[in-house]
């Protein structure tokens, strides 16, 4: 065989092994939604079970407008970056406006449930959980409108956040999901910041920011918004401020995608922690337009990085030199015989 092909099969093992971007958790995604998920028996069939189907974990992050939402989701999606996520706005299913509708903009209440197109969003979500990839609109909030002939393609992921203002108000939509946060933040920080984002990136003014606030977005927040809170199973205090809320929820999240299960089964198994050089490598040797020296060369630095890792972790003892200008250093050397055996499969 020759000796490219050898290196191409070595590397493609190596990314479907352990190691993250390649990490492959068939089996190990199964947790049913959030009403059972955090009990015994299902943090047992988070375990990997080779029958079970693999199916994205779902997080419900809602909260009040300008809480910090899209904020909290970035942050984890950030930590989570060893995983495939895909973040869905609600806001992209705003229904479209009649001329009528459009005429009169400022009388239409863009916080009540119906002003969305929640079947739509049930499908898109469904599908995404199903392992399909999604169209999902583009809305424009400064016409109002979606864009009619542009779509933002979401593909099949690990995690699935689906993030909005409204998104535990239907029963059906809540099921979907495996975990639902939310984003809690005084009503005054929130207008404050939703006049400056609205003035700056939504084209209002801000007498039409007040006025859309006092009539329908505070009395939809306290008829719709604060009254579905009672359905999160966790509350962050200060939206995006919250670190230490938002690393336990990566933490939860990151059992729950069997990450420390697999150390658990394998007990002696080292997972290279993942950056973004790592995971643009694995990128670029997944891409099928690369070219066949950029795909040596990445393969080649990837191994590199695996072997050294490796080599971390060998025996040595400890070994004393004197430096140039004569003190002497403490430091280690391998251990005498020590036998390296690469593994090739075909
Ligand atoms: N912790 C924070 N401190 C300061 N500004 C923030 C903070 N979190 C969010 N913002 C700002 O407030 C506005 C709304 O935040 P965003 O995360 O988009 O909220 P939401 O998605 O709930 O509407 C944005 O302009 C954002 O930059
Ligand atoms: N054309 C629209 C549609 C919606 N809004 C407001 O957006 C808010 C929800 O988005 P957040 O990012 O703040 O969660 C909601 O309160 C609507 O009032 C709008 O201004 N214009």
């Amino acid at each position: 065989m020759p000796e490219e092909t050898t290196t191409i099969d070595y590397v493609m093992e190596a990314a479907s092994g352990p190691h993250f971007s390649g990490l492959r958790l068939d089996g190990l995604l199964s947790s049913p939604p959030s009403a059972s998920s955090s009990s015994p028996a299902s943090a047992a069939s988070n375990r990997a079970d080779p029958n079970a189907t693999k199916q994205p974990f779902v997080i419900g992050v809602s909260g009040g407008t300008a809480s910090g939402k899209t904020t909290v989701c970035d942050m984890i999606i950030q930590q989570l970056h060893d995983h495939r996520v895909v973040l869905v706005n609600q806001d992209s299913f705003y229904r479209g406006l009649t001329p009528e509708e459009s005429e009169r903009v400022h009388e239409y209440n863009f916080d009540h449930p119906d002003a969305f197109d929640t079947e739509q969003l049930l499908e898109c979500v469904q599908k995404l959980k199903c392992g399909q990839s999604v169209q999902v609109p583009i809305y424009d909030f400064k016409i109002h409108r979606r864009s009619s002939d542009t779509f933002r393609q979401v593909n099949a992921s690990d995690v699935i956040i689906l993030e909005g203002i409204l998104v535990f108000h239907d029963q059906r939509v809540r099921n979907l999901m495996n975990m639902k946060i939310f984003v809690d933040t005084d009503a005054d920080v929130r207008l404050a910041r939703r006049i400056r984002r609205d003035t700056v990136e939504r084209g209002r003014d801000i007498n039409s920011v007040l006025e859309m606030y006092a009539k329908f977005v505070k009395p939809a927040f306290d008829d719709f918004v604060h009254p579905s809170k009672k359905y999160a199973d966790v509350i962050i205090p200060r939206g995006g401020d919250n670190h230490v809320a938002i690393d336990l929820i990566v933490q939860h999240i990151q059992t729950k995608l069997g990450q420390h299960d697999l150390c658990k089964i394998y007990p002696n198994m080292y997972v290279i922690q993942s950056t973004f050089q790592i995971r643009g490598m694995h990128t670029l040797i997944r891409d099928r337009e690369i070219s066949k020296h950029d795909f040596v060369f990445y393969s080649d630095r990837l191994i590199r990085l695996v072997v050294e890792h490796g080599l971390g972790h060998l025996p040595f003892t400890e070994k004393q030199v004197v430096t140039p200008t004569a003190s002497v250093y403490t430091g280690v050397d391998f251990c005498k015989k020590l036998c390296g055996v690469s593994i090739v499969r075909r």
